[in-house]
C-alpha cells in the first residue's frame, strides 16, 4: 500500500545505548550525561538512555544506574532502558525508569549469541517482567532484530518476523520497532516486509529501526513512511555497531534522518543546529569523525 505521508513523526534516539554500547574506550559517565541533556534540549521526545544487562555481556552499559540518576529529565520526554528479563528490569525500575523495551530476535542464531536462548525462551522470560511492568505501569516497547537479514542465517523470511512481532504485541509491548541490525534491507524487502508484518500488528504500533551498513537506510525510512510508519529509530552522529553482528556500522544518523523529514515538510519537534551540536560534542569525546554526512555538511558550511 502507499500511505498518506504523516504530518509528525516521532524520532527515537536510541545513541546514548545503541551507539555507545559497543564502544571499548571507556565513557565517562558525565559524557553519557551530557550526551542525553544535550538530546533533550535539541526537542528530541524520547531517548533511550542505556540498558539494564548483564555487565560481562555489555560492559559499556554497566554505569546505566548512575546516568539516570543524573540526567535532567524534561516532561513530556521518555528516557527508556533496554531490559532482557526481570533481574534487568527490577534494576531499571531501582533506577527510576519509567519505560522499557524488551529485544528479541528473528533469527534464532542471533538470539543465542545475543542473549544466550531461543526466541522462544526469551519470549517466556519475558512474560514475567510484562507481569511486573502492567501492575507498575511501566510501559513496554519491543524490539525485533535481523527483520531483513542475519550475520549468522543471511536471509530471514518476513512471516519470522511477524510471528515475533505479533507475540511481542500480544504479551503487552504497545509498540514494536524493526531492526535490520546489519543494514541489508532495501527499499524493496523493507515495504515486503512491513506489508507481512501489518497483517499481524497494526502500522501505528510499528517502528523501524535502520542501520546504514550499506548505505540504504534513508531509502528504507522512506519506503517505510509510504508504508504508513511513523516512528524511527536513529543515533546521533550514526554512532553505534552491534557487539553480535560483525561490521555493522551505527544506526542511521538522526540528523540525516531530520533532514529527510525536514524536506518533506514531517514535523518532528527536532532542532538541527542543537542535534548538529550534540553530535559534534559526543564524536570529539570518542575521538571519531561525525558519521552524520548531514551534520559534516553543515558544519563545513559554518
Ligand atoms: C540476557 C543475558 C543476561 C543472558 O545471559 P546468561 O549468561 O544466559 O544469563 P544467566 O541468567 O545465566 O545469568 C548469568 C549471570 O548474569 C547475571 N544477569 C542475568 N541477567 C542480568 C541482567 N539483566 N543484568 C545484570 N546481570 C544479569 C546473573 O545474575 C548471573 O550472574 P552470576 O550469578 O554469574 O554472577 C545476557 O545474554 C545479556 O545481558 N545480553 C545482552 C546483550 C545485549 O545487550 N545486546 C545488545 C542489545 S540488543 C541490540 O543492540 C539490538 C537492537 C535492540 O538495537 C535492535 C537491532 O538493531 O537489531
Amino acid at each position: 500500500m502507499t500511505a498518506d505521508l504523516p504530518r509528525q513523526v516521532r524520532l527515537v534516539d536510541v545513541g546514548p545505548r545503541d551507539g555507545l554500547q559497543n564502544e571499548s574506550q571507556p565513557i565517562a559517565v558525565a559524557d553519557k550525561v551530557r550526551l542525553v541533556d544535550d538530546l533533550t534540549d535539541a526537542g528530541l521526545r524520547y531517548i533511550e538512555v542505556g540498558s539494564f544487562v548483564s555487565p560481562r555481556w555489555v560492559p559499556q552499559m554497566a554505569g546505566s544506574a548512575e546516568v539516570f540518576a543524573a540526567i535532567t529529565r524534561r516532561p513530556g520526554v521518555t528516557y527508556a532502558a533496554l531490559t532482557p528479563n526481570l533481574k534487568g528490569f527490577e534494576a531499571a525500575l531501582a533506577a527510576g525508569v519509567r519505560e522499557v523495551a524488551v529485544f528479541a530476535a528473528a533469527s534464532e542464531a542471533f538470539s543465542q549469541k545475543n542473549i544466550n536462548c531461543s526466541i522462544a525462551d526469551s519470549l517466556a522470560r519475558f512474560a514475567p517482567l510484562m507481569e511486573v511492568a502492567r501492575a507498575e505501569g511501566i510501559r513496554v516497547r519491543g524490539y525485533v532484530s535481523c527483520v531483513l537479514g542475519c550475520p549468522y542465517e543471511g536471509q530471514i523470511a518476513p512471516e519470522q518476523v511477524a510471528w515475533v512481532a505479533r507475540e511481542l504485541r500480544q504479551m503487552g509491548c504497545y509498540e514494536v520497532s524493526l531492526g535490520d541490525t546489519i543494514g541489508t534491507g532495501t527499499a524493496g524487502s523493507t515495504r515486503r516486509l512491513i506489508e507481512t508484518v501489518a497483517r499481524d500488528v497494526p502500522r501505528e504500533q510499528l517502528a523501524g529501526h535502520f542501520h546504514d551498513t550499506y548505505g540504504q537506510a534513508l531509502a528504507n525510512i522512506h519506503a517505510s513512511l509510504l508504508e504508513g510508519i511513523s516512528v524511527f529509530d536513529s543515533s546521533v552522529a550514526g554512532l553505534g555497531g552491534c557487539p553480535y553482528a560483525k561490521g555493522a556500522t551505527g544506526n542511521v544518523a538522526t540528523e540525516d534522518v531530520l533532514y529527510l523529514l525536514d524536506g518533506m515538510g514531517i514535523e518532528t519537534g527536532v532542532s538541527m543546529p542543537k542535534l548538529v551540536a550534540a553530535g559534534q560534542r559526543i564524536s570529539r569525546v570518542l575521538g571519531r569523525k561525525n558519521g552524520s554526512r548531514v551534520a559534516r555538511a553543515l558544519l563545513a558550511r559554518g
